[in-house]
């Protein structure tokens, strides 16, 4: 069996079930697992919400360019990316070089469901932090899913998290993708 590379990057929308699956797939590859926005948190020493908060998202997102340089560094393992961390191509061409990238697909529907509510994300939020309404959140999520698309199509390999199959399964599927792919290489 051919090497694993060195790091698995996992990208996609927020709620797309990139740290629920990077956790578990770090598990059976019996190797270390980072979620970025941990590391963030870490870092800056604040909650995601309130880095937005205080101090804006251009802060945050320039604290995530800086969190995945250190990663790609000094880490080895499954690293769960946060949902806008594939910010432009250089970022993409970085990650590319560095280890191997994941796309995790998710129909906005499906996303709505499941993090709609959710006050950790907060774009997901209004100005007063309260969530925006159901139509507002489809739209914006919907165009910014479209403006992403093109960066996470980049990946290597592409897995559908459509909510039909448990989680467990998304990561026996993901594994056999993983060593087909490095077997093929
Ligand atoms: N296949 C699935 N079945 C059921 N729940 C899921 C599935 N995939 C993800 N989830 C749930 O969706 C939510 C968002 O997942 P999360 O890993 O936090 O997404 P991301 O890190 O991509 O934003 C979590 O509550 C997670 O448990
Ligand atoms: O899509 C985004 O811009 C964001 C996604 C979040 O991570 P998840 O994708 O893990 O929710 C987190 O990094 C932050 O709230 C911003
Ligand atoms: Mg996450």
């Amino acid at each position: 069996m051919p090497e694993l590379p060195e790091r698995i990057f996992l990208c996609g929308f927020m709620g797309a079930g990139k740290s629920v699956i990077g956790r578990k797939l770090a598990k059976e590859l019996e190797c270390a697992f980072i979620d970025l926005d941990d590391k963030i948190e870490e870092q800056t020493g604040q909650t995601t919400p309130e880095i937005f908060e205080k101090s804006g998202e251009s802060f945050f997102r320039a604290a995530e360019r800086r969190a995945l340089l250190k990663v790609i560094e000094r880490f080895d393992g499954v690293v769960s990316l946060g949902g806008g961390s594939l910010q432009n191509q250089q970022v993409v061409d970085h990650l590319k070089i560095n280890g191997m990238l994941v796309f995790i697909e998710t129909p906005i529907s499906v996303i709505l469901d499941r993090i709609s509510q959710d006050k950790n994300r907060p774009l997901l939020l209004d100005k007063q932090g309260n969530p925006k309404s159901k139509k507002q959140l489809r739209n914006e999520l919907t165009a910014l899913y479209e403006k992403r698309l093109p960066l996470y199509r980049q990946a290597v390999i592409q897995i559908e998290n459509d909510g039909r199959k448990d989680v467990e399964d998304i990561v026996k599927i993901l594994l056999k993708k993983i060593r087909n792919h490095v077997e093929d290489y």
